[in-house]
């Protein structure tokens, strides 16, 4: 089983550049049995969060896992309803764990009245406290980036937001803000051009890329990403999409096929479908 590569951090730490996302259809269900499947077909990195509300799954398929922690790259989130503190803390509980490798505020919106610069705050204090080794942000803007640099002492590691070929170019100044400060992008949502918005320019891109490549159109939309320098965040609960997802690492796209599918997604996603 080839092992997964590794991006390095602003911090110095290394995370695997395909996790397996417990959230989307696994939310609110017992994740258990689809984790399991995950380590054993080869996954390492998982992605959690306080309001897939399944940790306590996540947990016990880690706790059975023949996978060592050491070996692990274990990210969730924060969701808000208490502190930054309770809520990771009880995250920590139900994932069976003592610390994880990245934890992030879920969403701008999740922080209440302590704000953005409180709940960053909150976080760095779980970093200094060796409780979580790297610390960032998801589905931040630009600007909500902005006040993270300007009021922390630690800039952030990650952001993770939905990405995919139709919104990339929508997204032109927020990776440029990560770009400069070293903050790496997560992408979810990175099938959205199959799942969600099939039909459009970049249909017809990606489907003759893949027979050239002998794989499939869902490969080429990894394949694409990882171009990007983005650590691709998806999940399944089929064997076959789960050996589909990780046999991309043996593909190769040239830098003009990257470029036709830019080309495609700025033409815009389909009247059906969505961003
Ligand atoms: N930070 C955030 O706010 C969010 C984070 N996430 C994280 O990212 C993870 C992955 O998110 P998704 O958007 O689900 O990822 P994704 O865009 O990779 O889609 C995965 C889904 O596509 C399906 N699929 C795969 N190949 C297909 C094909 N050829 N035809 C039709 N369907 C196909 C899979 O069965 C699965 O249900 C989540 O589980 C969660 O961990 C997801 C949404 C929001
Ligand atoms: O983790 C994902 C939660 C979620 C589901 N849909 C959206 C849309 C925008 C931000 C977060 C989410």
């Amino acid at each position: 089983m080839p092992s997964i590569p590794t991006i390095t951090l602003n911090d110095g730490a290394k995370i695997p550049v395909i996790g397996f996302g417990t959230g989307t259809a696994l939310r609110d269900k017992d994740a258990a049995a689809s984790v399991e499947q995950a380590l054993k077909s080869g996954f390492t990195h998982i992605d959690a969060a306080q309001i897939y509300n399944n940790e306590s799954s996540v947990g016990a398929a880690l706790g059975a896992s023949a996978v060592d922690r050491s070996q692990l790259y274990l990210t969730t989130k924060y969701g808000g309803g208490g502190t930054v503190s309770e809520e990771f803390h009880t995250s920590l509980s139900k994932l069976g764990v003592t610390s994880v490798d990245l934890y992030l505020i879920h969403h701008p919106q999740f922080v209440d009245k302590q704000g953005i610069e409180g709940a960053w705050a909150d976080v760095e204090k779980l970093q200094a406290a060796g409780l979580t080794t790297s610390i960032g942000v998801s589905n931040f803007s630009a600007a909500e980036v902005q006040r993270v640099l300007d009021s922390g002492k630690v800039t952030p590691s990650v952001n993770q937001i939905r990405f995919h070929p139709y919104n990339y170019s929508s997204h032109k100044a927020l990776l440029e803000l990560c770009s400069k400060h070293s903050i790496v992008v997560e992408a979810f949502g990175i099938l959205a051009p199959i799942t969600q918005s099939p039909g459009g320019a970049v249909t017809s891109v990606i489907e003759s890329i893949a027979k050239r490549i002998n794989g499939t159109p869902a490969q080429v939309l990894f394949k694409w990403a990882l171009a990007k320098g983005v650590v691709v965040i998806t999940t399944t609960n089929s064997q076959s999409r789960l050996d589909e997802y990780l046999a991309v690492l043996s593909l190769h796209l040239t830098e003009t096929e990257v470029a036709a599918i830019d080309e495609a997604g700025a033409l815009g996603v389909p009247a059906s479908g969505k961003a």
